[in-house]
């Protein structure tokens, strides 16, 4: 296994620099908790109506090392109980990536959520990223899946 990357964090000017930082909650967390951080004129939060979307601001730039990725996931409990959830889960923090971190969530629950100042909304998975060197061919292996897909193997 590689070493684990440090990622440095800035935290943007009109954000609540009294918010914590993105951690784990245990130890053997894959996801560190992340907050809505709104500015200053807003930090009565958002209220989500029924199939509403919004990009939350979160105040705060990675510095990723080459190599990573840093993927945006939804948080389980918060899915369950209110149907609030990330629409492009997992979103992709590319690693030269130096703009603030937006969590783009959708309610698809039944009811309005007010998501407020400060509350973790998803979680951060740090991931190890490489790029493929992608090239035209005429030549395609042969497996013994061959093009079965989508179910080809039953659905049971
Ligand atoms: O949930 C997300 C997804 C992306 N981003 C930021 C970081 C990422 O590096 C950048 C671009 O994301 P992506 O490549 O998914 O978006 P795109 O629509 O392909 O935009 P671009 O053309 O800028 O790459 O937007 C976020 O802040 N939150």
């Amino acid at each position: 296994m590689s070493e684990a990357p440090r990622i440095g964090i800035k935290r943007i000017e009109d954000s609540d620099h009294t918010l914590a930082l993105p951690s784990y909650e245990t130890t053997g967390a894959a996801g560190a908790d992340l907050r809505a951080n709104f500015p200053d004129e807003a930090r009565d939060g958002l209220l989500l109506s029924p199939g509403q979307r919004a990009l939350v601001p979160t105040g705060l730039i990675l510095d990723i090392p080459l190599g990573w990725e840093v993927q945006v996931r939804p948080r389980s409990g918060l899915a369950l109980r209110h149907g609030l959830t990330l629409v492009n889960t997992p979103g992709t923090i590319d690693s030269d990536y130096r703009g603030p971190v937006g969590v783009i969530v959708i309610n698809l629950g039944d009811e309005p959520y007010h998501l407020r100042h400060g509350e973790r909304i998803a979680q951060l998975v740090v991931a190890p990223a490489v790029q493929a060197g992608f090239f035209e061919t005429a030549e395609i292996s042969e497996t013994a899946r061959g093009a079965g897909g989508f179910g080809s193997t039953g659905i049971g």
